[in-house]
């Protein structure tokens, strides 16, 4: 594989100011040297005019650096041309590029792939990066850089070191007593290694899915009977014109998403068709997508006016529901007299200022106050919990055989190690790498 040498623009497609064009692979220096001239300086941004080497005409004049392997990116050498990001100079460059045999467009992530590949990352940071490049909010950047910053891999080795220090000591009993037992101060030693592992691994459970939610964001539903405002509530919340309103009872037949950053914390906020029977078949597709994703949903926004009777959150039993009343501004929404729930004007603005207080605080709340744990996906706290798991049995029954207490160990070591992938990740990888974008 590393015998290819790739490339791709690695700025995106839209027009910018710069394109950003990458290169790695072992033609790497021959391909530089053949359109500016001459191999540049190592790491050293330098000024140089590229030329189409079959006819000696020059294509832009940019920014070029080489970066020598292995103290590179993927580690093998590698380059970048920093070129104008017009779509004829982007265009040309690229026909020149993909014009040298050995060269051949990347897929996505491979340069990511390679880097995993040469031992240049490991697979949570892998993940960490691939986070990044999503990351929406603060929160989401924040955490991760952690993990691409290889805190997670660094704790996982850490724990995985101790196991190993238990295992040796565990594999010097079968290789050297002839009896059936584990002296008492073998065992000692063992609990002693294993025990704060076992409440570090507890404590980082112990938050939940916190890690997991400011990664995907939290769901928030508005529901409720047709021409309740569903959709005004959206466009308000969202602060544009998102969804179509109209004083037509059925309106909203598909889900309308949109993506809200509330003080850091990922919202996805879901506008959906006004739960009523209809024999319309479109809007009853939209009325079963709207109770499918109110069930699913973190937080449920039960829309109705307050002249209705409410009708609360019919089907959608099981998650966290608001009951809200809308259309405060109109007379008879006042005085219905129904202190618990929120009554809202999208039309005046009323209290509206006041849900999104409450949604950022419920939001915040769900996602452990930007969470500074190691758990980010649900794969590593399958693998903390594998660990822990098998921790636990050889905690409690310190006096085992040894060789159930070693086996108990290698459970625990495999579940970590998966973490970082020094064992057991094809499977995670196609599907790490398929989110990844060209160029990456
Ligand atoms: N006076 C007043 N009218 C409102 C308010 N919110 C919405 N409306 C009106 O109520 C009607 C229905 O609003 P929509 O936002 O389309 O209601 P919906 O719940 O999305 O309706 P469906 O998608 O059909 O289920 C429109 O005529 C809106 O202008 C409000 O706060 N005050
Ligand atoms: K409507
Ligand atoms: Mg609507």
């Amino acid at each position: 594989m590393s015998g290819e040498t790739i490339f791709a623009i690695a700025s995106g497609t839209s027009r910018a100011a710069i394109a950003v064009l990458r290169l790695s692979g072992p033609a790497t220096r021959l391909i530089v040297k053949a359109m500016v001239r001459k191999l540049p300086e190592a790491r050293a941004a330098t000024l140089a005019t590229f030329i189409d080497p079959a006819s000696g005409e020059a294509i832009d004049k940019g920014l070029v650096i080489f970066f020598p392997g292995p103290h590179s990116f993927t580690g093998e050498d590698s380059a970048e041309f920093h070129i104008h990001g017009g779509r004829a100079v982007v265009a040309r460059l690229i026909e020149v590029i993909g014009g040298f045999p050995e060269a051949r467009p990347a897929e996505p992530g491979e340069f990511t792939r390679r880097a995993l590949l040469n031992g240049k990352m490991d697979l949570a940071e892998v993940e960490g990066l691939a986070d990044l490049v999503e990351a929406e909010t603060e929160w989401q950047r924040r955490q991760a850089l952690r993990q691409l910053e290889g805190r997670l891999s660094r704790q996982a080795e850490a724990w995985r070191s101790a196991l190993l220090e238990a295992a040796a000591l565990v594999e010097a009993e079968i290789d050297f007593s002839d009896e059936p037992d584990v002296p008492a101060s073998t065992s000692r030693r063992i609990g002693e290694i294993l025990k704060p592992v076992l409440e570090a691994l507890r404590a980082e459970l112990s938050a939940g899915r916190a890690g997991e939610r400011i990664r995907e964001g939290l769901v928030v539903v508005i529901a409720g009977p047709p021409n309740a405002g569903k959709s005004t509530l959206l466009n308000a919340l969202a602060r544009r014109e998102v969804a179509i309103v109209s004083a037509e009872a059925g309106t909203t037949r598909d889900l309308i998403e949109v993506h809200l950053d509330l003080g850091g914390c990922p919202v996805t906020l879901i506008d959906t068709a006004g739960l009523r029977e209809s024999v319309d078949a479109v809007e009853k597709i939209g009325v079963a997508r709207a109770l499918e994703r109110a069930k699913a949903a973190d937080l449920v926004l039960w829309l109705s006016e307050a002249s209705e009777p409410s009708d609360v959150a019919r089907g959608v039993e099981g998650s966290e529901i608001w009951p809200i009343f809308s259309k405060c501004d109109l007379a008879h929404g006042r005085d219905q007299g129904r202190p618990a729930a929120l009554h809202i004007s999208a039309e005046t603005g009323q209290n509206i200022d006041l849900l999104i207080g409450r949604i950022t605080d419920f939001a915040r709340a769900a996602s452990g106050d930007g969470y500074a744990g190691l758990i980010t996906k649900e794969r590593h706290r399958k693998a903390f919990e594998a660990a822990a798991e098998s921790l636990t049995r050889i905690l409690t029954n310190l006096d085992a055989p040894v060789e159930l207490i070693g086996e108990d160990l290698r459970t625990a070591s495999f579940a970590l190690q998966r973490i970082t992938g020094s064992i057991g990740v094809e499977d995670i990888l196609s599907e790490i790498f398929s989110r990844f974008c060209i160029g990456k």
